[in-house]
C-alpha cells in the first residue's frame, strides 16, 4: 500500500445525548508516516477515546475520513483490523500458565498468521522485545513491564502498518517504564508508523518525534516535538533546596524579573525543602534574586533545567497541572 501509515482527514462525529447533540470531535485533520511515532495529547473530553476508536474501526465518523495504510475504516474495517494493532496499558489479556513464546503463537494463530511460520515470528517478535532468553517461562511469573513487553510483542507479529499505544508505560515502575520506552523506540526502525497517546508525558517526550494536541475536538497544534518545547522561549525550571521554607512574602518581589514560585515542599522524610521556579530568563541577576529570598546559608542546591514538556502542555492547557487526559 502506499501512502502514510494513518491519514486522518476532516474527521467530525457526533454525539446524541437525550435529544442533543454532542460533537466529540470536529474537522481533526493529521498524519502519521511510516517509521514516525506521533504523540497525541489531550486534557480530559478533549476527544482522543473517540478518535482512537475511529481509526480502531470500533466507531464510525460522522464526517471525513481515515486511512489506515492506505485503507478506509469505515469501506474496510477488516483489511483495517489487519493492519493495526492496538496495545493498551495495564495488566490484562495474557494466559499466566502459558509460556511467553505459546502466548505469542496463540494471539498470532488467533489474528490469523500463518500456522507454520508462527513460532519464527514468535521468537523474533520476542527478540525484538528482549525476551527471547525468557520464551519458555510462563508468563504468571513475569513482571508488569514483561508482559507489556510480550503486548507489544504480540501486536508486532502481524507486522501492521499502524500501531497505536494507549497509555503503554501506565503502572510500571520507572525502571520498567524506560526499558519499554527503549522497545518502543525502534518501531519506527520496522517502518511502523506508532500513534501514542500517554498521561505520562515523559513517554512523549522520549518517544514522540511530533505532537498533535486536541481540545474541544480540534486539533490545536500539530508540529515537531522541538518546535513544541522551543514554545517555551527558553524558560527554564530552577529547583532550589533549602533547609527553610519558601519564604512566601518574596513570590512577588522576584514576580518583576519574570520568576514564578511554581511549588514549595517538603516531601515527607526530606529534611531540606524543594522549591520549583519558573524563570523567563535565567541570567546571573536572577540568581541574586532567588538567594534574596532565604536567609544567608539556608540555600544547599540549586539546579536549572530546561522547561519540559509537562510545563509547556499545562500552559497550552490552560492548567498548571499539566495532565493530560
Ligand atoms: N457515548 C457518548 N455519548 C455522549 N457524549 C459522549 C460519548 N462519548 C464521549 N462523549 C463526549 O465527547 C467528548 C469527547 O470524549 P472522549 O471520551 O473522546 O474524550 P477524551 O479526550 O478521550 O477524554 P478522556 O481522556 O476523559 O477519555 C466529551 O465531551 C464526552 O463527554
Amino acid at each position: 500500500m502506499t501512502g502514510p501509515a494513518l491519514l486522518v482527514d476532516g474527521v467530525g462525529r457526533d454525539y446524541v445525548d437525550k435529544k442533543k447533540v454532542i460533537t466529540a470531535l470536529s474537522e481533526v485533520s493529521f498524519i502519521v508516516g511510516r517509521g514516525e511515532i506521533v504523540g497525541l495529547l489531550g486534557v480530559n473530553g478533549a476527544g482522543k477515546t473517540t478518535l482512537l476508536r475511529i481509526v480502531a474501526t470500533l466507531l464510525t465518523a460522522t464526517r471525513g475520513r481515515v486511512l489506515v495504510d492506505g485503507l478506509d475504516v469505515a469501506e474496510d474495517p477488516r483489511a483495517v483490523r489487519r493492519r493495526i494493532s492496538v496495545v493498551f496499558g495495564g495488566d490484562r489479556g495474557l494466559y499466566p500458565r502459558l509460556s511467553a513464546l505459546d502466548n505469542a503463537v496463540l494471539f498470532g494463530s488467533l489474528s490469523g498468521l500463518p500456522t507454520k511460520s508462527l513460532p519464527a515470528t514468535a521468537r523474533d517478535a520476542l527478540a525484538s522485545v528482549g525476551l527471547l532468553d525468557v520464551a519458555e517461562r510462563s508468563v504468571g511469573t513475569f513482571s508488569k513491564g514483561m508482559k507489556q513487553r510480550l503486548h507489544l510483542a504480540v501486536g508486532l507479529m502481524a507486522r501492521p502498518a499502524l500501531m497505536m499505544l494507549d497509555e503503554p508505560t501506565v503502572g510500571l515502575d520507572p525502571l520498567e517504564a524506560e526499558r519499554l520506552r527503549s522497545v518502543v523506540a525502534k518501531l519506527p526502525d520496522e517502518g511502523v508508523g506508532v500513534l501514542l497517546t500517554s498521561h505520562n508525558l515523559q513517554d512523549i517526550e522520549r518517544l514522540a518525534s511530533r505532537v498533535v494536541i486536541l481540545r474541544g475536538g480540534r486539533v490545536t497544534h500539530d508540529l515537531p516535538l522541538t518546535d513544541l518545547l522551543e514554545q517555551s522561549g527558553g524558560a527554564t525550571t530552577v529547583v532550589v533546596l533549602s533547609d527553610l521554607p519558601h519564604p512566601e512574602a518574596g513570590a512577588e518581589a522576584v514576580g518583576g524579573l519574570g520568576i514564578r514560585v511554581v511549588s514549595s515542599e517538603r516531601a515527607s522524610g526530606e529534611a531540606l525543602w524543594r522549591t520549583e521556579f519558573e524563570v523567563t530568563e535565567w541570567t546571573a541577576d536572577s540568581l541574586r534574586e532567588l538567594s534574596r529570598l532565604w536567609p544567608a546559608g539556608a540555600i544547599k542546591d540549586v539546579r536549572v533545567q530546561p522547561v519540559g514538556l509537562e510545563q509547556v502542555f499545562g500552559r497550552l492547557a490552560g492548567s498548571r497541572s499539566g495532565t493530560a487526559g
